[in-house]
């Protein structure tokens, strides 16, 4: 078959590198070629600090619409920085297996958090970020007005405008600039923004709609996107997503959220910052698989998360976050 899936993406470093390894695999388990389509979207051109754009839907709306529109096939996004409301028309098709979700350090002198002397200036625009950092760290300095793609911002570390940023592993690792991490937090500790270092293919709801092009074709895209989905990863961001929801926070609520599959059950981390770090809920819970199955482990994910968004919001979370 000579279809080609068109995929949209961002037109930035990180999101061409992560977007041209989902359409690979989704192309090969598809039997079909694929093309990456750019658009540019609200997040790439606007100067404002993203938290200031109201955080939500800043990099995905411009994509969204391609793909309403019938321009594109599906979108890659990376999963944080989608939304939790739905779409109306789309649905989240797929979400590959996950890269690391830890946040990273890269400083100056190969220092830790911990080596890292008081007074020190520490770039992150991100309000969670900036919380979990005042939280252990509330001696260094926060440069907050910081924004730029990963190799600008681990640039002002080497020149020595700031002594250190945090940043995603997932972003650092698929930009092949792991070299420059000197410690990689531990999730346990320092639970990160739900959903990081995951993406989502997103389609259109209902393929068989006169936008596609044949059934033929969407037969085998729908096959390629059931093949590329990991359901223990699809598990572990519904929880954390459906925390993000039930406290009704944006993605740039200093919200953290990690959740994982191991030994038979699903654990969650859920804690919510007072913007200054001076106080931090936390809520953990867990459930026990009976199986490894899609249905169980998406069972898990809406017990385990509804379990913490009733811990969160009686310990005052609202008032907080
Ligand atoms: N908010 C921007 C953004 N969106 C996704 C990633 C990293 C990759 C990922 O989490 O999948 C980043 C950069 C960062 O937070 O350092």
């Amino acid at each position: 078959m000579s279809a080609v899936i068109r995929v949209g993406t961002r037109g930035s470093a990180l999101a061409l590198a992560q977007c041209e390894q989902a359409a690979r695999e989704l192309g090969r388990a598809a039997g079909l070629e694929y093309e990456l389509v750019t658009v540019t979207t609200q997040g790439d051109t606007s100067k404002a600090n993203l938290a200031s754009l109201g955080g939500t839907g800043v990099f995905a709306t411009a994509l969204r619409e391609a793909l309403i529109a019938g321009d594109i096939d599906v979108v890659v996004h990376s999963l944080k920085d989608l939304p939790t409301a739905a779409y109306p028309g789309l649905v989240i098709a797929a979400t590959p297996k996950r890269a690391d979700a830890r946040d990273v350090l890269v400083a100056r002198d190969g220092l830790t958090l911990e080596a890292l002397p008081a007074g020190s200036r520490i770039g992150t625009g991100s309000p969670r970020r900036i919380a979990e950092l005042k939280a252990v760290r509330p001696d260094l300095e926060v440069v907050a007005d910081f924004r730029g793609n990963i190799d600008t911002r681990i640039g002002r570390v080497a020149s020595g405008d700031v002594d250190a940023v945090i940043l995603a592993a997932a972003g650092v690792d698929r930009l092949d600039r792991a070299e420059a991490v000197t410690e990689r937090f531990a999730l346990s500790d320092w639970p990160t923004a739900p959903g990081q270092g995951a993406l989502a293919i997103e389609v259109r709801e209902g393929e068989a709609s006169d936008l596609a092009r044949s059934a033929e074709f969407a037969r085998a895209l729908a096959k390629g996107l059931d093949k590329v989905n990991h359901s223990t990863t699809r598990a572990t961001v519904t929880a954390e997503r459906a925390v993000l929801a039930g406290l009704e926070a944006g993605c740039a609520a200093p919200v953290a959220t990690s959740a994982i599959v191991d030994d038979g059950m699903l654990f969650l981390t859920a804690s919510v910052y007072a913007t200054d770090g001076s106080t931090k809920l936390t809520a953990n819970h867990a459930a026990v698989l009976d199986s490894q199955s899609a249905a169980d482990l998406l069972a898990a994910a809406a017990e385990v998360s509804q379990r913490a968004v009733d811990e969160l919001l009686s310990l005052g979370a609202k008032e907080l976050a």
